[in-house]
Parts: C-alpha cells; sequence; structure tokens
C-alpha cells in the first residue's frame, strides 16, 4: 500500500470545470471517503488516479512515484465500479483468480487458492463459486467485482460507489467488512459514495467536493463539528442541519446572514415557541418537525415521546454556527 498525493489537478471538459486545482494527500493506509452531490467531481477525481483519464494540469504520485507516463495497469491500482464488471463467461472462482494468475505475477496455485477462499468466504459468496458468472444475482455480481479487487495487493483502492446497488442488509454486512478489511490489512482506499453513512462509518478522511474544488478535508468528525460552509455541513447528519436566517432567536454576530442548527443543538422545553407540525416515529429515534416564525426546523426526540402534531414546544439553539452571505462559516459560537 501507498501514499497518494493529487498536487493542483484541473481537468476541464470542454467549457465544463471537472476539478478545478485539487490537491489532496491519502496517507497509506488511510481510507478517504470523497462526498459530493451529482457532478462534484468525484468519479472524475478516481479516474485522474487510475490513469483512465488524465489531468490537464498538476501531478499525482502513488508511493512517492510521479505516474504521469504510467498506464492504468503499470499503477498497481485495483478498482471497483459500480456497474460490476466480470467475465460472464468464467465461473465466480475463475473470474476471482483472473487478476492472481497473470504470468508476472506467478502466485503460487495455493496461494491462489487460499486467497479465493478467503474473499468469497468475506463476501458470503462461497457457495456461488462455482457458477458462472451470469447465474449471479446483481448484488452477488457485485460482490464478486469487489472480490476481483481484494485478492490482489495493489498500491491503492479505487471505488466508485461499490455498495449502491445492493440490498440493505448487505450493504451494512460490506460496509463492516471493507472497513475491517481496511483497518486490519492497512489498504489504503479512495472510496466515492452518495451514502453519508458509509462515510461516517467507513472513513479516516473525507474530501468534500463542491463543483470541482475540494472545500473541505479533514476525519468525519471534524467535518461533522466544525464544517467551513453550509455547504460542507449539508454533506453529513440525518436530519440534515436546520439553515434559517441568522437573527431568527435573536442577536447575530456582525456579517452572519444565516444560523445553523443541527437537529441536537435545539434544546427543548426552553426559549421560545415553536409548533409541531409533525412527529415521525422511526423507532429507535422520534423526528420532530417543527414551524418556528414560519420556517421548517427538524429535530430529534426520544423515542416516546408525547408529542402531537398541533402542540406547542419550546425550543433554544445551543452552540450554533453562523454563516455570511456567501454561505461561510463566520468563527463566533454561541453561549
Ligand atoms: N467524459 C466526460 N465528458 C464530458 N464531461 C464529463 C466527462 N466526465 C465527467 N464529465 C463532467 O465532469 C463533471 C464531474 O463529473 P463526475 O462524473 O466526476 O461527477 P461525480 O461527482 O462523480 O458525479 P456522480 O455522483 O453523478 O457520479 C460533470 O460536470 C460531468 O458532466
Amino acid at each position: 500500500m501507498a501514499e497518494v498525493t493529487l498536487n493542483g489537478i484541473t481537468k476541464r471538459f470542454g467549457a465544463d470545470t471537472a476539478l478545478d486545482d485539487v490537491t489532496m494527500t491519502i496517507p497509506d493506509g488511510a481510507f478517504v471517503v470523497l462526498l459530493g452531490p451529482t457532478g462534484a467531481g468525484k468519479t472524475t477525481t478516481l479516474r485522474m488516479v487510475s490513469g483512465l483519464d488524465r489531468p490537464d494540469s498538476g501531478s499525482i504520485t502513488i508511493g512517492d512515484e510521479d505516474v504521469k507516463t504510467l498506464t492504468p495497469a503499470e499503477r498497481n491500482v485495483a478498482m471497483v465500479f459500480q456497474q460490476y464488471s466480470l467475465y460472464p463467461h468464467l465461473t465466480v472462482r475463475q473470474n476471482l483468480e483472473f487478476p492472481l494468475k497473470s504470468p508476472l505475477l506467478r502466485t503460487p496455485k495455493a496461494e491462489i487458492d487460499a486467497k479465493v477462499v478467503r474473499v468469497a468466504e468475506t463476501l458470503q459468496i462461497s457457495h456461488k463459486l462455482d457458477n458462472k458468472a451470469t447465474q449471479l444475482s446483481g448484488g452477488e455480481m457485485q460482490r464478486v467485482s469487489i472480490g476481483r479487487a481484494l485478492v490482489r495487493n495493489p498500491a491503492i483502492f479505487l471505488m466508485d460507489e461499490p455498495l449502491s446497488s445492493l440490498d440493505a442488509k448487505l450493504r451494512a454486512d460490506l460496509r463492516i467488512e471493507l472497513k475491517s478489511i481496511q483497518a486490519n490489512t492497512g489498504a489504503t482506499l479512495l472510496y466515492v459514495t452518495h451514502d453519508q453513512i458509509e462515510a461516517m462509518t467507513m472513513a479516516t478522511h473525507v474530501g468534500v467536493l463542491d463543483h470541482g474544488r475540494l472545500v473541505q478535508f479533514g476525519s468525519p468528525r471534524e467535518l461533522y463539528e466544525d464544517p467551513v460552509s453550509i455547504y460542507a455541513a449539508s454533506r453529513l447528519g440525518q436530519p440534515r442541519i436546520n439553515i434559517l436566517p441568522a437573527d431568527i432567536f435573536g442577536a447575530a454576530p456582525a456579517g452572519a446572514t444565516r444560523i445553523g442548527l443541527r437537529p441536537e443543538h435545539i434544546i427543548q422545553g426552553e426559549g421560545q415557541e415553536a409548533r409541531v407540525v409533525r412527529v415521525e416515529h422511526l423507532g429507535d429515534q422520534t423526528r420532530l418537525h417543527l414551524m418556528f416564525r414560519e420556517h421548517p426546523i427538524v429535530t430529534v426526540s426520544d423515542a416516546h415521546t408525547t408529542l402531537n402534531e398541533g402542540d406547542a414546544l419550546s425550543i433554544r439553539p445551543e452552540s450554533a454556527y453562523y454563516f455570511d452571505a456567501a454561505g461561510n462559516r463566520i468563527r463566533v459560537r454561541t453561549q
């Protein structure tokens, strides 16, 4: 495994700037998740590292080596895409063995067999090893695609929404597996997702992309607790952060136009009166949809709340964030 750096990477497609001067270090053994809405530049970033595409400017190093002139095969990266890519005429076993059978690697057969068995167990596909790839469900095919990356020992794994086509249970299982593979083997991963639970549970670092610019890079906790902007604050947190006029609860700091309140930053039973619009019972948590001075607010309450639609509820903010007109954070905190 290796440290990977992107230094001032810019990539344009015609008039579109897909990546705009992106500089990022992916430490050896890190699990870096890229977050951002569609079109933010996540996949383009992976393609730059893989060598499937070339930057217009900037450089990339993998393990201290500038990879500019290296082909994708020479970069020793393992890729998993959202869409599975298997050899349909081969069995699951043959698909998993394939990356290890390169004559260059000269991997002993016993080692190949052991790796295939281990990866098949991890991905819960041992019982399908002798099936043709065409006889698998979509979820099984995707697990084999992930397995084909895992049998290798690349400098970095590049994964583009690898779990998005799987059902919720398998997704949850594989989140844990991927995380433990990374933690136990020291694998380095660059991973694209729209799923903030994947980001929060697996990432050691999160990079937030906004129209091709890397606007924040840090641990999931830093991103959650210390966002640099409304945009960054909105990437993590369920329910989402509430964004309201800055002075809605009282005086706001100079320059602030909006206040940002995560659901847990709204203290209930004190302060000013809001109205309960909807009570959403989710089992372990109850979401309260409130109306406060004609602005909707979502917060959480304990699962057994007796509040009902139409009830009055006093609220006050605690530990709010303030943002300026451009959406950038103003560094003051409320009492
Ligand atoms: N081959 C291409 N030709 C033209 N434009 C492209 C190409 N690849 C990407 N783009 C553009 O570059 C920008 C970034 O695209 P990219 O696929 O990296 O976004 P993304 O964050 O991965 O989005 P998604 O979540 O939808 O996969 C978009 O505006 C996209 O239209």
